[in-house]
């Protein structure tokens, strides 16, 4: 896999990459829509082409439970299994794991109980590793623990240090040369912590490095530090993702301190339930007030939904509880995240970085 850079910002760390994988190119900064269960919720792959999507991602965490790595390697691999043949991104399952109520963390890894079958599971580094050689993705990520917000230092330090640990191990478990693992930075909100962990990550020599720990109910203002005194100790020539972020306003933020590639459950999530995003804020469909509006969703949309639908037919879809309600919008949701991005590549290629955050916010966060 190989990064380049292709333009630098000149007053903020804003920059312009792309990224060649075995199934594609990725044009950063990037956002990555999520699809848990090897599948975009409630959108085929040809829509999810359609939004502008260059890679998605998957859950190794839910796809060993359920169907199985095995199953999707007797498929051809995920790329086969959901008929997607654009780059695909796998999480090691630290994090959904972490999330989980009956689960025990030991030194080694973690043991947690089968939520369908009710059997003890146990998720170590070369598991991790080898159920996302199996599953094919091309970038596949460590296996981390997710240190909860907030968390006392003494906490944070140890398990900084065991997602290290974690992190070598995997290193060495992985054999796929076609797939590249990425190193976590964990560490809490504690500098120190971020900057000891990048350093010997860096040590560790990963062809991508993701910032983890993040985007768990620390706020947008933490969320900022984090990322301004980590991103300077990674490499300046590998890409940088930011990993559950986020908001828009959290995309901006970050692109401007140096992040090339995003992922969040929002956009679909939020569609799901009658949340669009449009230039001038977020809009809630089930609202009466959409009742009789027949303007598009968002007038400055080229999406499918905004071309051919009304905010007055989605209010109706999603009234009647029309199965069509959750695929427009998530069209929609889609398409506007992954427009923004490429919004966000032309500003910063025209080295107007700053004025395009400026002008998105303005009318974005007052509605204008
Ligand atoms: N391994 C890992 N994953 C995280 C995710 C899931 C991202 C993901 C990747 C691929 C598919 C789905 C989700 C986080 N989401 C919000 N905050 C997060 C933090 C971490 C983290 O620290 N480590
Ligand atoms: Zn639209």
């Amino acid at each position: 896999m190989k990064f380049t850079l292709k333009k630098r910002e000149r007053n903020t760390s804003a920059r312009r990459g792309t990224l060649v994988t075995p199934h594609g190119v990725i044009e950063t900064p990037i956002f990555m829509p999520v699809g848990t269960h090897a599948a975009m919720k409630a959108m085929t792959p040809t829509q999810v082409r359609e939004t502008g999507a260059q890679i998605i991602l998957s859950n190794t965490y839910h796809l060993h439970l359920r169907p199985g790595e095995d199953l999707v390697a007797k498929a051809g691999g995920l790329h086969a299994f959901m008929a997607w043949d654009g780059p695909i991104l796998t999480d090691s399952g630290g994090f959904q794991v972490f999330s989980l109520p009956n689960k025990r963390i030991t030194d080694d890894g973690a043991y947690f109980r089968h939520e369908i079958t009710g059997e003890e599971i146990f998720l170590d580094p070369a598991r991790a590793m080898a159920i996302q050689e199996a599953l094919g993705a091309d970038i596949i990520m460590a296996f981390d623990e997710c240190i909860p917000y907030p968390c006392d230092r003494k906490y944070a330090a140890i398990s900084t240090r065991k997602t290290l640990r974690w992190a070598e191990l995997c290193k060495k478990a992985h054999t796929r040369k076609d797939q590249a693992l990425f190193g976590i930075v964990q560490g809490s909100v504690f500098e120190d912590l971020r900057a000891l962990c990048a350093k010997e990550l860096v040590q560790m020599d990963f062809p991508g490095y993701a910032i983890g720990g993040v985007s768990v109910g620390e706020g947008l203002e933490l969320l900022k530090r984090v990322v301004e005194y980590t991103a300077p100790f990674l490499p300046d020539d590998k890409p940088r993702y930011l990993m559950g972020v986020g908001l828009p306003e959290d995309i901006l933020e970050s692109v401007e301190r140096g992040i090339d590639m995003f992922d969040c459950v929002i956009p679909t999530r939020y569609a799901r339930s009658a949340t669009l995003f449009t230039n001038r804020g977020r809009i809630r469909l089930t609202n009466r007030k959409y009742r009789r509006d027949f303007y598009p969703v968002d007038p400055n949309c080229s999406c499918y939904t905004c071309r051919n639908f009304t905010r007055a037919y989605l209010h109706h879809l999603f009234n009647a509880n029309e199965v069509l309600s959750a695929i427009l919008s998530s069209i929609h949701n889609v398409h506007f995240y992954l427009n923004m991005m490429a919004e966000i590549r032309r500003a910063i290629e025209e080295e107007r970085f700053s004025e395009y955050k400026r002008t998105f916010l303005d009318s974005y966060l007052k509605g204008k």
